[in-house]
């Protein structure tokens, strides 16, 4: 299926989630592929059907000695067609149930990218992995082995019905009670089945952060001996999972009795009362058979569509967790409606107008103003905690500031058209300096992939990176290794600053790395720092006193305050609390 199509419709299909997901946005889900499962349907209806007739041409193969050469070839016929019906059927039914897993994961991927950054707060790298292969993968299940078996059941279902109202409405009034008797019990268990088939679900996902986890800390976690204990956490989410799981056995396993208690009941209810209707005469005897027949066909798939419900059910369990994220806020765009003012090159690169911010317990940001002018170097100072790195993730728009304006340029952040606006001004070298797998290139070039051969080797220069790649046997084209494990820490630092400088940011946020440097590489970092904030504006959460001198303005954050603003000399002069802070440097 066209993937563009899947997008284009994801949006319709994947609606925002209610309390709870019903069937109804599982029909929805479906809808898109009404036509192949139309078709899918039918073809295994027809293949049933002819089934069924293969005893009657065979019987008349073995009693009719003039017709048994025509019946034989309509034997052979009838079992080519049967097969042909079949087969393309359950291609076509797998082929749909492959178009819905795709739809989904393209739907989901998207999703998850754009999602706010506080949905990645919430939520574990595993589990939300979970959710795109297990979840969908159940999903999977209810098309491929469900939907067919459910509408054949169904549709013998209404034809037995029929034919018993025909030939006795009474006596089918009669069968009614027992069967909804057993029908109510099956309902009730389908919710235990629901709930804990949500709870399977969720501890494999809790199962696949924890490994997550373990896995991309495989040295911290072998360093400290603590396989067994990985081993024990992961394993306990197994256990719950085989706990829920097992759930969901005993309960499916109830299905079945209910249907056949319901079947015998109103079974001997015909045998009672038709009994006595024979005797009396209102009724004939093949009547009543043919109508003890029909009670059996209505009967016995009833427990096959059960089986499917609770099928069905561990999908709508997974279809909730997997429309949780979709349905996630994505990141806002503007909010004002006025037009966005022209950002102005004179204006602060970036201003801070008492700004507030809580992740939700205390303030991280407190009524904080400051500015860094455009072209300037500018330190932001404070002990741990003091919400440095709040300042960045606001001024990247991970999160939104609860009071208080944020400008870049002179232009408040939320007045340009999105988030992604605001980012294509700056570039955020994180602490821990984030590198991804792929060559050296792939890195460099990843926040500007049309970047030149000239300017990515005038980059290098600048970070220092060009020792390094004359040693590589493929140079720039070299894998780095999953998370740059390939890389020193301070190569890794450096590839980072190459790939923001790169982007030619107006504002390069650069948060230092305490260790990741040796003195002789420290400096000559300091100095590329210093020489690119020549040409933008650069904004260094700094550790390093060496650093700190270089700035020509230096912002003291402390528990969220700005408690001070200044060249280096003003601060030892006037301010106490940086004072101390410079001392311990
Ligand atoms: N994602 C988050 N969710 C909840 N609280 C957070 C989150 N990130 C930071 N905090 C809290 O906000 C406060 C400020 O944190 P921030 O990371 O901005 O400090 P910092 O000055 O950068 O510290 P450091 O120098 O140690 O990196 C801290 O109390 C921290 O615990």
């Amino acid at each position: 299926m066209n993937p563009k199509t899947a997008e284009s419709v994801d949006s319709a299909v994947l609606e925002p989630p209610r309390e709870k997901v019903g069937v109804a946005a599982l029909v929805r889900l479906l809808g898109a592929h009404r036509g192949a499962l139309a078709w899918s349907s039918v073809l295994t209806i027809t293949a049933s059907l002819l089934r069924l007739a293969v005893p009657l041409l065979a019987m008349r193969a073995v009693e009719n000695q003039d017709g048994r050469v025509a019946a034989i070839v309509a034997l052979a016929a009838l079992f080519a067609l049967q097969a042909g019906a079949s087969s393309v059927g359950a291609y076509l039914l797998q082929r749909t149930s492959e178009s819905v897993v795709l739809r989904l994961r393209r739907a989901l991927v998207p999703r998850l990218l754009s999602a706010r950054v506080r949905l990645h707060d919430e939520h574990r790298v595993g589990d939300l992995l979970s959710r795109a292969t297990t979840d969908v993968g159940a999903i999977r299940e209810v098309v491929m082995r469900g939907l067919v078996d459910l509408l054949t059941g169904t549709v013998t279902i209404i034809g037995a019905m029929a034919l018993m109202i025909w030939l006795d409405w009474r006596l089918f009034l009669l069968t009614v009670l027992p069967v909804t008797i057993g029908v109510a019990l099956v309902f009730t268990v389908l919710a235990g089945i629901r709930a804990a088939a949500l709870r399977a679900q969720a501890s494999l996902g809790a199962f696949a952060a924890d490994m997550e986890r373990a896995l991309s800390a495989i040295r911290t976690v072998k360093a400290n001996n603590a396989e067994p204990r990985e081993a024990k956490r992961i394993g306990g989410h197994a256990d719950d999972s085989y706990t829920a799981g097992v759930r969901v056995a005993k309960l499916e396993s109830l299905v079945t009795p209910a249907m056949e208690l319901a079947a015998n009941g109103s079974m001997l209810v015909v045998v009672l009362v038709g009994g006595m209707r024979v005797a009396d005469g209102s009724t004939s005897l093949g009547q009543l058979v043919a109508f003890l027949m029909a009670l059996m066909y209505t009967v016995m798939p009833l427990a096959g569509i059960f089986g499917i419900a609770s099928m069905v059910q561990k999908g709508l369990a997974s279809l909730g967790r997997i429309q949780e994220v979709v349905s996630a806020p994505a990141e806002s765009g503007r909010t004002a409606p006025a037009a966005v003012p022209e950002p102005a090159a004179t204006a602060p690169a970036l201003e801070f107008r008492n700004v507030s911010f809580s992740y939700g317990r205390g303030l991280a940001l407190s009524g904080a103003s400051f500015q860094v002018e455009a072209g300037t170097f500018t330190a932001l100072v404070g002990l741990s905690g003091a919400g440095k790195s709040t300042v960045f993730s606001l001024a990247e728009r991970f999160y939104e500031p609860q009071d208080g304006e944020i400008l870049i340029n002179g232009v408040p952040v939320d007045r340009f058209p999105s988030p992604q606006a605001v980012r294509s001004r700056t570039a955020l070298v994180e602490q821990s300096c984030p590198v991804l797998h792929g060559t050296l290139r792939e890195n460099l070039v990843y926040g500007r992939p049309d970047a030149t051969d000239e300017e990515i080797a005038d980059v290098v220069h600048r970070v220092r990176l060009d020792g390094l790649i004359a040693k590589l046997p493929r140079g720039l084209d070299t894998l780095v290794g999953d998370h740059g494990s390939a890389l020193s820490g301070g190569e890794r630092q450096r590839v980072a600053i190459a790939r923001a400088v790169l982007r030619r940011p107006g504002l390069l946020l650069l948060d230092e790395p305490t260790s990741a440097l040796d003195p002789v590489n420290e400096a000559a970092l300091s100095a590329v720092i210093k020489e690119v904030s020549t040409s933008c504006a650069t904004l260094v959460i700094a550790h390093r006193i060496s650093t700190i001198r270089q700035a020509e303005k230096i912002i003291v954050l402390d528990a969220g305050k700005v408690v001070g603003v200044g060249s280096h000399d003003d601060l030892v002069r006037d301010n106490t609390f940086y004072q101390a802070l410079a001392l311990s440097r």
